[in-house]
Formats: structure tokens, C-alpha cells, sequence
């Protein structure tokens, strides 16, 4: 993961109806989600000292006392810098990027759903919050998580990300493919990753040892060659033993879907899922049809073949017969999952598909892209969140000037953009420390998702 940024030393939050400004920086901020007991006089700084008082007067809904200051301090905060703008400015701390605001301007159009409306539902919802690698997913996604389940939803969050990141975001342990409770706090909040090799173990066949040769060989000798082909395009050994990319997700999210629909987990109202990079996405998009047409071609070929156990026998052998019907059995499995989880993807009422961006040509050219493909997949998106913007007034860093004018130019580039200009655009700001751990994503969430 990329170290946060730290320029901007106080947060500005501005939206059409709603004003969040304070001249604290992120930390000092975020202070007032930290649960009164850790605030031992000692252990503070000063400036965390007035933030205490803060947190006393704080009504609601309180974080259990796992989250220290310290723990947060443990990240990156303002005052450090990124290398680019330490060598921007000779190594030396820059006061501009110490006094300059980051804002956001949480530039919702009228029409656009607000969180409340997202919140509205009792039915269950289904969040996929994807994009580039790097843009802040993950760290979107579990502040979404962490923000439903602040507003009574029980909510459940995936990782399907084969390259996981949701551990570090909750700085917690969720691997091993259940649903963990968020510790730190006592929302309904659960959070899991789902271990790719586990999941692929469990779908790998021995029919697959071979590359699907005996399979093909043994349809050729039936005068089956048309159909080899087709299997060709399938190929029945890669699947089986190394799936091709967007397989692992796509058995991870059927786990999923296989999971969510256990009577004991009816209990969540929103799920969120922080998806794989555009790529992995956008096959696992197309997987469904795939493994639809592709199976579905192997299920009506075993039934017209189901007369020819001989001939089966003499190229599998008794037991690899069995292992490789077995293997077919699973891939069945598979698909009905697959179409399952292809239902929900394009359920317009009970799904949304959060695209995630920076503000630069190359990830919005990416979220462009994206989009039309969703698009063409029937799969229904709203929003585009554009992470880690700078504030847009002026200060003495030369540096963020220069940056600022090119994120500006990127902006201009998604208002312009056929693929995503009649998208809710959310601004979401360049914050002055690491969003990681409870305390912290819920600051982020409740800065983006208003
Ligand atoms: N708005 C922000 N301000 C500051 N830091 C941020 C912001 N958004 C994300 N980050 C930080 O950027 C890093 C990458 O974020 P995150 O893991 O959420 O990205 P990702 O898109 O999920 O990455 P990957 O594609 O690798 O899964 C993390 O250290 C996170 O804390």
C-alpha cells in the first residue's frame, strides 16, 4: 500500500447544505472518535488535550477503548511528507502544505442519493466499490461499512481482492473466510477476506491434472471434434488447476453469495464488497456468461455421452471417471452460484457499483473505461468518488499549487467525460494521516459519505 499523503495541515469540508470546517488537522480531527477513557492527561499532546474535552461532550454511540492515540500516531501524520514534496522543498517541512486546507466539496448534484437515502432501506443492499489499484478501495469501502453500521444497519464487508487489504484497513485480522466482528467498537459491523487458495482448492478437480487432454482425446475419439473446440475455449485443466485471473474472485464472491444467504447471516442489511482492481473486475464481470456457456456446454455434453460409461472408463479410468464427473459436479456447482451472484449484480434496486478514482488522467481514463463496461454488463453505478483531492485555494507551496492545477485538470476531465459525467461525483479529500482503524474510517467515512 502507498503511504498517505500529508499535505494540508486542517480540513474543509464543504458540501451544497452541510459545512465541516475545523483548523485542526486530520488527527487532531479524529480525535473526537476516540473514546474519552484513552484521554490520560499524560498521554497527550496538547492539542489532543483540547480535543478531549471534545469527546466528553460527545453524545451517541461510543468507540470501545482499543484505539489508542498512540496506535494512530503509529502511521503517518502532517509534519512528515511524502518524498516528492520533502524533494519538492530541499527536504526541508514546508509551511504552505503545514497551513493550507484540504477541502472536499461533496459536489452532489440535486439529484443525486444522499447516505441517508442510502440508509433508508431496511432490505438488504448490495455495495461493490471498485476502481484502480491503489485509489483507496478498500479504504472507501470499510469507512462505507464502518458508516452503515454507525447508522444501525448491521453490515457485513468483503474483501474479494485476492491482493487483500481490509486487515490493515480495520488493523485487525478478518482473513479466513468468515465473517469476523469489527473489534474496537460495538457497531454491528463484520468484515471478512476470503483466503483465494482456500476457495480454489475447493473447486479444483483431478479432471483438471491433465489440461483437459484426456477429455479432448476422448471426444475426438467419439467423433465429437466440434465440440473440442468449444471445450478448447473452456479449457477444462486451466480452470480446474490454474484458474484463470478473475476465477478466484468469482469463486470467492459465489462463496459469498453461498454464505450471505445462510439463515445465520440474514441478519445484514448492507453488504459491501471491496472488489479487485479494474481488470479483475471486468473479467470477473464477464465470468457468469462465460462459465454459463462454457458448462453448461460440458453438463448437455455428459448427458448426451451418459450412455457411453465404457468408452468414459477406457479414458479415465473407474476412478478418474468419478473424480472428473466430480469436478464437473462442482463447476455446476459453480455456475449456478455464478449466475446467482450475475443476478445480483445487475439487480437495479438492490445494487450499486461504487467506482473509486484519483484525480489523475490515467485513473479516470481507467474509471472511464470501467464504467462503459458496467455499463454493457447491466450493472448499475451512481457514484464516482474522487479520492485524494487537494484544497482548491492557493497557499505558498509551489508543489501543491502545481499539483492542485493538475488535479483541477483532471476534475474537467471527468465533467466532460461521457462515461461518467452524469455520475454523483463525491470529492473526497487528501487527508493529513493513513485512514487505518476504526477511529479513522469512520472520520473518512463521515467526510465522504454524506
Ligand atoms: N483520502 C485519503 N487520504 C489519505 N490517505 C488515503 C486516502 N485514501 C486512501 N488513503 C491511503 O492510501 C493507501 C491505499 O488505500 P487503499 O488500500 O484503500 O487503496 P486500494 O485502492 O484499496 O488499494 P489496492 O488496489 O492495493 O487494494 C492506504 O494507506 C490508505 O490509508
Amino acid at each position: 500500500m502507498a503511504r498517505a499523503a500529508v499535505c494540508g495541515a486542517s480540513v474543509q469540508v464543504i458540501g451544497p447544505s452541510t459545512h465541516f470546517t475545523t483548523n485542526r488537522s486530520t488527527e487532531q480531527s479524529l480525535a473526537r472518535y476516540l473514546p474519552s477513557p484513552i484521554f490520560s492527561p499524560s498521554k497527550l499532546r496538547q492539542s489532543d488535550r483540547t480535543t478531549a474535552s471534545l469527546v466528553k461532550a460527545q453524545s451517541g454511540r461510543q468507540l470501545k477503548g482499543l484505539y489508542k492515540v498512540d496506535r494512530l500516531r503509529s502511521s503517518t501524520f502532517a509534519g512528515e511528507s511524502l518524498p516528492a514534496i520533502q524533494r519538492a522543498h530541499g527536504g526541508k517541512k514546508c509551511k504552505g502544505c503545514r497551513t493550507s486546507a484540504v477541502t472536499a466539496a461533496a459536489a452532489q448534484s440535486d439529484t443525486a442519493e444522499g447516505f441517508q437515502a442510502m440508509t433508508a432501506s431496511p432490505k438488504r443492499r448490495y455495495y461493490m466499490v471498485g476502481g484502480k489499484g491503489g485509489v483507496g478501495k478498500t479504504s472507501c469501502a470499510a469507512a462505507l461499512a464502518v458508516k452503515f453500521a454507525n447508522s444501525g444497519h448491521p453490515t457485513l464487508v468483503v474483501s474479494t481482492d485476492p491482493a487483500h487489504s481490509l486487515s490493515d484497513s480495520f488493523a485487525q485480522d478478518v482473513r479466513g473466510g468468515t465473517p469476523v466482528q469489527v473489534e474496537g467498537t460495538d457497531l454491528p459491523l463484520y468484515a471478512m477476506e476470503i483466503d483465494p487458495e482456500q476457495a480454489r482448492e475447493e473447486f479444483r478437480g483431478k479432471a483438471g491434472q491433465d489440461g483437459g487432454k484426456g477429455v479432448k482425446d476422448f471426444m475426438e475419439g467419439m467423433g465429437l471434434g466440434g465440440w473440442v473446440e468449444q471445450l478448447g475455449e473452456l479449457k477444462l485443466g486451466e480452470l480446474l488447476d490454474t484458474p484463470p485471473p478473475g476465477l478466484d474472485e468469482a469463486v470467492a464472491i459465489s462463496k459469498v453469495v453461498q454464505f450471505i444467504q445462510a439463515p445465520e447471516y440474514q441478519k445484514f442489511t448492507r453488504i459491501i464488497f471491496d472488489t479487485a482492481p479494474t481488470g479483475h473486475t471486468l473479467r470477473l464481470l464477464s465470468l457468469p456468461d462465460f462459465l454459463d456457456a462454457s458448462i453448461g456446454k460440458i453438463i448437455r455434453l455428459r448427458q448426451k455421452l451418459s450412455s457411453a460409461t465404457a468408452a468414459i472408463k477406457a479414458v479415465f479410468g473407474q476412478d478418474d471417471s468419478a473424480k472428473g464427473k466430480n469436478a464437473v459436479d462442482k463447476l455446476e456447482q459453480l455456475k449456478e452460484r455464478m449466475l446467482q451472484v450475475r443476478g445480483i449484480f445487475r439487480d437495479t434496486e438492490a445494487t450499486e457499483f461504487v467506482i473509486v478514482t484519483i484525480p489523475t488522467v490515467m485513473a479516470i481514463s481507467e474509471s472511464a473505461r470501467l464504467r462503459e463496461s458496467l455499463v454493457k454488463e447491466g450493472v448499475p453505478v451512481k457514484r464516482l468518488i474522487v479520492n485524494q483531492l487537494l484544497s482548491k485555494t492557493p497557499t505558498d507551496c509551489k508543489f501543491c499549487n502545481i499539483k492542485r492545477k493538475d488535479q483541477a485538470r483532471a476534475l474537467d476531465l471527468i465533467h466532460t467525460d461521457a462515461d461518467l459525467k452524469d455520475l454523483n461525483i463525491i470529492e473526497a479529500p487528501l487527508f493529513d494521516l493513513e485512514i487505518r482503524g476504526v477511529p479513522a474510517l469512520q472520520f473518512m467515512g463521515d467526510v465522504v459519505w454524506r
